[in-house]
């Protein structure tokens, strides 16, 4: 015996009676399906708490405004507040004339003809009518025959048709082989051609027959195997829109969407983020935005993914996984700093050679497409990043560009306090560390003023007016440039001695127009280099500034 006892597990799937693979030879889809929304009913009745009626409305709007034209709405013989929803949504006329609302019904004529009286007053609709057609549901659940399960859905679809026509409606239909993957695929065909002998439909009244992997049993290439067999075999073909709705138990219900697309279905049923029963539906948002990250337009609008994620996890009180693809909080986030460092780079690459193309290395996608920010979202700092990452931070939010050596220093400096802290660090607390750490420090030296003329042969001669340890004092200074002039006097002064004099400086051009930071590294005797940095208003005040804090570093001992 296994330690799990898979002894008992076997394949519950079947092969099509014929299978056809060349489907697999396409790449990916290169035009957007029929989408259909599910969240409002399978994604509902998953829920701990099922969405109230103002939820529900809420969503719907949501909904619309993302893009959907075709919304399940609910289950309206279910509960009164699936009734009450989508009578309020035809009383206050909230479904605009390119969306199609549609129902689900059970094969049952008590809850067919509650279905049609909650549509009274809709014009167009689609009526979705199930059964279950597997062999563990015929055998276990039904206790009926193949030809008596088919019975079910002729009735169902017989029933569907008489009373739309006593409406005198133009509805449309859609009839799903409930647990398809569970049944045999040629059974699922016949059913479904029993299905579409009596609703006949016609190019201007397609139907839909929709192939749910209800439970998901298979790998993806399987249940495309399937698909592509029902594509091939279904009757009034042209005439038949063919939809899959895939659950997750086996964690590919995106997969199986793909994969069942490029095998010949048009549409999709599925959720946002993949809500639904047990491990979810196929996941919308991550199928459309793989076919925008090829450059398929998906003709859904996720631009603004973060309202769309608040609003959804208000009204389901579900929580939408860090890791989600695209749209999880984490998923663009670089705290490493070998992908911050190549991150970074690809960004000044592709801003300085090919701005109309994506192509920056770790990121599928350009964040700011779906409303998230570089700035915060993407180069985030911990323990792990490094010095490409820190300084893209500093250098995005408050305009500072560090020599590229200085930047090694700092960024080992910030990886410590985060890992002593164990925690990550925000923008401020980074920015607070290059201050403390690097700018105007003033112990044990402390500028006070200096006065420089220049000379007659262009030399620079004057005093340099300073306090060491809290002790005023004037020295002499004399150099062929200010910087070197003080310089000169420090070393002369203070008996030390560096050279490798690092110099960079700039004007603050993010928050602060007026001031200039310099940044002065000085490297000893003992090849030790201190960095400093120094912020003024006059450009020169700030390179002393800088040069002055490199010291203190090294007379502090503090590299
Ligand atoms: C895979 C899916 O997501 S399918 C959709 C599932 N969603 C829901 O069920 C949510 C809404 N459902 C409900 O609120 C209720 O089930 C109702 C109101 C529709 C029906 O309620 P009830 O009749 O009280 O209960 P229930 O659904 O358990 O009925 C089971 C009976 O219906 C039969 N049945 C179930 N599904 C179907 C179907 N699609 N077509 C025909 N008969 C069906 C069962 O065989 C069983 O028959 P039996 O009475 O002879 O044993
Ligand atoms: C009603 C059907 C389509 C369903 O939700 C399923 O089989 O998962
Ligand atoms: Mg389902």
């Amino acid at each position: 015996m296994s330690a799990m006892n898979i002894e008992k597990y076997t394949k519950n799937y079947f092969m099509p009676p014929t299978v056809d693979m060349s489907w697999a030879l396409q790449e990916h889809p290169t035009k957007a399906p029929t989408w259909c929304s599910v969240d409002l009913r399978d994604g509902n009745q998953a829920l701990v708490i099922p969405m109230s009626l103002d939820e529900k409305i809420e969503f719907y709007k949501m909904l619309v405004k993302v893009g959907f034209k075709e919304i399940e709405v609910g289950f309206p013989a279910a509960s009164e507040t699936e009734y009450a929803f989508l009578r309020t949504l035809i009383e206050k006329e909230l479904i605009p004339d390119d969306v199609t609302i549609q129902v689900l019904t059970q094969a049952r004529e008590h809850i067919i003809k509650k279905t049609f009286e909650a549509l009274d007053g809709v014009n167009n609709a689609i009526v979705h009518v199930y059964n279950s057609t597997s062999v563990p549901q015929r055998e276990q659940v039904f206790k009926k025959s193949k030809a008596d399960i088919k019975k079910i859905a002729q009735n169902g679809a017989l029933m569907l048709k008489d009373l739309t026509e006593q409406a005198g409606k133009n509805y449309r239909f859609e009839y799903s082989p409930e647990s398809f993957t569970g049944t045999e695929v040629d059974y699922a065909c016949e059913v479904c051609n029993a299905v579409l002998d009596i609703w006949q439909p016609t190019a201007q009244r397609k139907a839909i027959i929709n192939l749910p992997s209800t439970v998901q049993m298979s790998m993806p290439h399987v249940y495309a195997a399937q698909i592509a067999y029902m594509s091939q075999n279904l009757i009034n073909r042209d005439n038949v829109i063919l939809s899959l709705h895939p659950h997750n138990d086996r964690g590919t219900g995106v997969a199986d969407s793909e994969m069942g697309l490029l095998a010949g279905a048009d549409r999709i049923e599925g959720t946002l983020f993949g809500n639904g029963e047990r491990t979810g539906n196929a996941d919308i948002v991550t199928i459309a935005m793989n076919m925008a990250a090829l450059g398929v337009d998906p003709k859904l609008n996720f631009s603004n993914m973060n309202e769309i994620v608040d609003l959804y996890q208000r009204v389901t009180r579900m929580h939408v996984y860090e890791r989600q693809p695209y749209s999880g909080s984490l998923v663009f986030a670089a705290f490493s700093g070998s992908h911050q460092d190549a991150i970074a780079k690809g960004m000044k690459w592709r801003e300085e050679k090919k701005p109309q193309y994506w192509t920056v290395p770790y990121l599928l996608i350009d964040p700011q497409d779906i409303g998230r920010q570089y700035d915060g979202d993407v180069i985030r700092i911990n323990s792990q990043s490094g010095k490409g990452g820190v300084a893209y931070v500093m250098e995005q939010k408050y305009g500072l560009d560090m020599p590229n050596k200085m930047r090694e220093d700092f960024g080992y400096c910030v990886k410590n306090v985060s890992d002593h802290q164990h925690k990550e660090l925000m923008p401020d607390e980074i920015y607070k560390i290059f201050h403390d750490t690097y700018v105007n420090i003033e112990t044990p030296l402390r500028l006070i003023d200096f006065n420089l003329d220049k000379t007659a042969d262009g030399m620079r001669k004057g005093h340099l007016h300073l306090a060491i340890n809290n002790k005023e004092k004037q020295i002499p200074a004399y150099g062929n440039g200010r910087l070197d002039a003080v310089n000169n006097a420090l070393q002369k002064e203070l008996n030390i001695k560096y050279n490798n004099l690092v110099y960079s400086e700039h004007a603050m051009e993010i928050g602060s127009t007026s001031r200039a930071m310099a940044y002065i590294g000085i490297t000893d005797e003992k090849d030790n280099t201190y960095w400093g940095a120094g912020m003024d208003t006059d450009i020169i005040t700030a390179s002393v500034l800088a040069l002055i804090s490199a010291i203190n570093k090294k007379l502090n001992n503090t590299l």
